[in-house]
């Protein structure tokens, strides 16, 4: 029989050749004009979003930072990571020119052929720190996700100028550079605010010893209803600053109920997550919430999440400061490589990677 728009792959290892072994992603079947879904990419009904589980009225807080020095920005910051686990900040020292570079290399980098995508695949990168892929970590996945990513890990410019891909590599770099001051300043608030006052290069490292940056394109999707962009999940990192476009689709799990609340795009501003590390470290006083994308059928959506995590080689757990005054921890210590690795080793699961670290 000859192929149909609705099936036009002989069989699953042939998308799966197309999608993943040449490289073309979700964004070469969103471009084939499909007129329905391929049965891979299909959710079981309960990862699927129900609109009725969508709480249009709340909100996540949106946090100026014009004053980065006033104790009430402190507070709300503070109070947001521990009720919410998410925030969005506007007026914060990234410039707004950086923002869009980086978007408009996002769209670069996806713009390319897929052979030359490719080169950053798995299984033909030079190096691990520098992935192109799709969909989370397919050979685990029951089903897939409409998502193709480029992810950067950040080890040193000479790396960068030597690994990464030129589409893309300066406006990360400096968008990589510009965000760190923020990361610093939101960081600080969050010790004081579990009254850690110092910050010494142990717990430095711990806290942002590592950052990756991903580029998350999303492509227009036939039956999004069907399918996610990204699974319930919680990031494994310390603090998440991401960058999304106009475009919408970010949802955020509310107080661990049924309820879903809508992040939405608001121009040059950040939002900001808390993930595993940091509730570990803070001994669960701030929370990592789950959160998902869902797909959309008229749009391509981009993102671009700097993860900004504890060294692979540290060892973390609740911090000593927290515990010495007798509180009880409820994590252990874990090698945050080990962690990372168990989050990878399976599908999109809501909040269970954190399991691995509880006493
Ligand atoms: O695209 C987004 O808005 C969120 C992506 C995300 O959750 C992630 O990459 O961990
Ligand atoms: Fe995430």
């Amino acid at each position: 029989m000859a192929p149909t728009r609705a099936e036009p792959f002989s069989d699953s290892s042939a998308l799966i050749d197309f999608v993943i072994n040449q490289g073309n992603g979700v964004k070469g079947l969103s471009e084939m004009g499909l007129n329905a879904l391929p049965r891979q990419y299909i959710q079981p009904l309960e990862e699927r979003m129900c609109m009725i589980n969508i709480k249009a009225q709340e909100s996540i807080p949106i946090i100026d930072m014009s004053n980065p020095d006033d104790p009430e920005v402190a507070k709300l910051i503070c109070e947001a990571a521990s009720k919410w686990g998410f925030f969005q900040i506007i007026n914060h020292d990234v410039p707004i020119e950086v923002l869009e570079n980086v978007k408009d290399a996002t769209y670069k980098f996806f713009g390319l052929p897929a052979e030359v995508k490719n080169k950053y695949s798995k299984e033909h990168s030079s190096s691990n720190n520098v992935r192109f892929g799709t969909s989370f970590t397919p050979q685990a996945e029951k089903a897939l996700e409409w998502k193709d990513y480029l992810s950067l890990f950040y080890v040193s410019e000479e790396e960068a100028s030597a690994l990464w891909p030129l589409a893309c590599r300066e406006q990360v770099l400096d968008y990589m550079r510009k965000s760190e001051v923020v990361i610093k300043q939101l960081l600080k608030m969050l010790m004081k605010g579990l009254n850690v006052n110092e910050i010494d290069e142990t717990k430095e490292s711990r806290l942002m010893g590592s950052m990756r940056t991903n580029l998350n394109y999303y492509p227009k999707c036939p039956n999004p209803e069907l399918t996610v962009g990204v699974g319930r999940h919680s990031d494994v990192s310390t603090l998440t600053i991401l960058l999304q476009d106009e475009i919408g689709g970010l949802f955020v799990r509310e107080n661990n109920g049924d309820n879903w609340i809508h992040v939405p795009p608001i121009k040059g501003s950040l939002v900001i997550n808390v993930g595993d590390a940091l509730q570990i470290m803070s001994n669960g006083k701030y929370k990592s919430v789950e959160h998902r994308v869902v797909a959309n059928g008229y749009n391509n959506r981009i993102s671009v999440p700097i993860f900004v995590n504890p060294r692979p080689s540290d060892m973390i757990g609740p911090l000593p400061e927290l515990i010495k005054d007798g509180e009880k921890p409820i994590y252990k210590q874990v090698l945050y490589s080990d962690y990372v690795k168990h989050f990878f080793r399976k599908g999109h699961d809501g909040k269970k990677t954190i399991e691995f670290a509880e006493l």
